[in-house]
């Protein structure tokens, strides 16, 4: 056990997956979780992420840790309410989704001992039911110290993210805005524009209706929670307008060629983006830092799944993710299996071969 007691406020996805991570891996004692929204708080209970449903401030009375997990637009109100009943000596971490105001502001309310933090990884469902307690497996952690920052502090907060399986990484709460509003807030954005914009248009329904993937996977995270993303866009508002400035220029640049009908431009600024595209690091996050996967095509029999899985299993090769990706009532279906190894992949694949069964592999 790391911290004999710790209060989540705010049980929803992220503060509702720590929860689940930190009691699975019994690396806390005792868990009092505070939420406004009492089905989070009753779900996070009956789930075991926290051990006892709580209001502040009682809730951080006698706690070692503190992590605040509601929308950033909370922070300085749920410091001030909790301040005069912390425990001496008492860490406190976040999980905002920006930096620079919340360590502000955290820092001029309760000094050296607050540190702040924020998982990259998570979904666009908001609440407890979306909680997992492996979404840190493998997934970069940011922590923002800074030059007040105690030592004993970091450290606590660092040992106890990588204890849930995440990877930390230091910077600057600067810094960490930028890049944030780079990777996550503008593309944000977007999607949000792109919804509205097409929803705004006469054939919208309609073209919503036939959407696939270019729709769908450009604009998945619209869905994200309004209170969360209003706090986000509100709180790193500067540096969202800046990196926007950016994409301004891009799109600038590519409407320009259109509009010349600049074949050779188009075919610059597309070959360009493709590459670097293509290099972001496969799975950052998830499970497994890298999944070697198999797409089998399968037909629509009761225990076909089973049948592969019995036959990987046979041979010793483990699945480490399986997922249904298409299926035709009555006709069949293409499955991904994902291996840990290469060679685990190479092995699967001789055998599926071996058996008639039709697979590729997933590049
Ligand atoms: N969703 C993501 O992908 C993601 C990823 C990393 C970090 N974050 C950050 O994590 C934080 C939580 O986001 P989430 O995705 O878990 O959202 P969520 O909506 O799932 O959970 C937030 C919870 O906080 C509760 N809450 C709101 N105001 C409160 C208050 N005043 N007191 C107590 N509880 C309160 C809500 O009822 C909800 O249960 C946010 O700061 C967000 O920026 C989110
Ligand atoms: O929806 C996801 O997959 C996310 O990981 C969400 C995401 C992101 O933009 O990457 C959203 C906000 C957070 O602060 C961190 C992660």
């Amino acid at each position: 056990m790391l911290i004999k007691s710790c209060a989540i406020i705010g049980v929803g996805l992220i503060g509702g997956s720590l929860g689940l991570a930190m009691s699975e891996r019994q690396l806390v004692g005792h868990i009092r979780g505070v939420d406004v929204n009492r089905e989070n708080l009753d779900m996070a209970l009956a789930a075991g992420a926290i051990h006892q449903a709580a209001a502040l401030p009682d809730a951080v009375t006698g706690a070692e840790l503190v992590i605040l997990a509601a929308p950033v637009g909370t922070t300085q109100e749920l410091l001030k309410s909790m301040k005069p009943f912390l425990k001496p000596g008492a860490v406190i971490t976040d999980v905002g989704s920006t930096k620079k105001s919340v360590v502000q502001q955290a820092e001029a309310l309760i000094g050296d001992r607050f540190v702040g933090g924020h998982p990259m990884t998570g979904a666009e469902t908001a609440g407890f039911s979306g909680a997992d307690p492996f979404l840190f497996e493998n997934a970069f952690y940011l922590l923002t110290p800074t030059a007040q920052t105690n030592n004993d502090a970091l450290e606590t907060v660092r040992r106890l993210v990588q204890a849930t399986g995440a990877v930390v990484m230091e910077m600057t709460p600067e810094e960490h805005d930028l890049i944030t509003a780079a990777i996550s807030h503008l593309p944000h954005f977007m999607a949000v524009s792109l919804v509205a914009a097409v929803a705004g248009m006469s054939i919208g329904d309609k073209a919503m209706a036939l959407a696939a993937g270019g729709f769908r996977d450009t604009t998945r995270i619209a869905a994200g929670s309004p209170p969360m993303w209003r706090d986000i866009f509100l709180s790193n508002r500067r540096q969202v307008l800046q990196t926007l400035e950016h994409l301004r220029g891009a799109m600038d640049e590519l409407e320009s060629a259109l509009r010349r009908q600049d074949a050779e431009k188009l075919m610059q600024i597309l070959s360009e983006t493709s590459a670097i595209r293509k290099k972001l690091p496969v799975k950052p996050k998830g499970y497994l830092p890298y999944i070697y996967e198999l797409v089998v095509t399968v037909p629509d029999r009761p225990g076909v799944i089973a049948g592969l899985a019995g036959m990987l299993g046979e041979a010793g090769i483990n699945i480490a993710e399986i997922e249904i990706l298409r299926a035709r009532e009555g006709y069949g279906g293409t499955i991904r299996i994902g291996f840990a190894t290469p060679d685990e992949q190479d092995r699967a694949m001789e055998l599926f071969q071996a058996r008639g069964i039709k697979c590729r592999r997933k590049v």
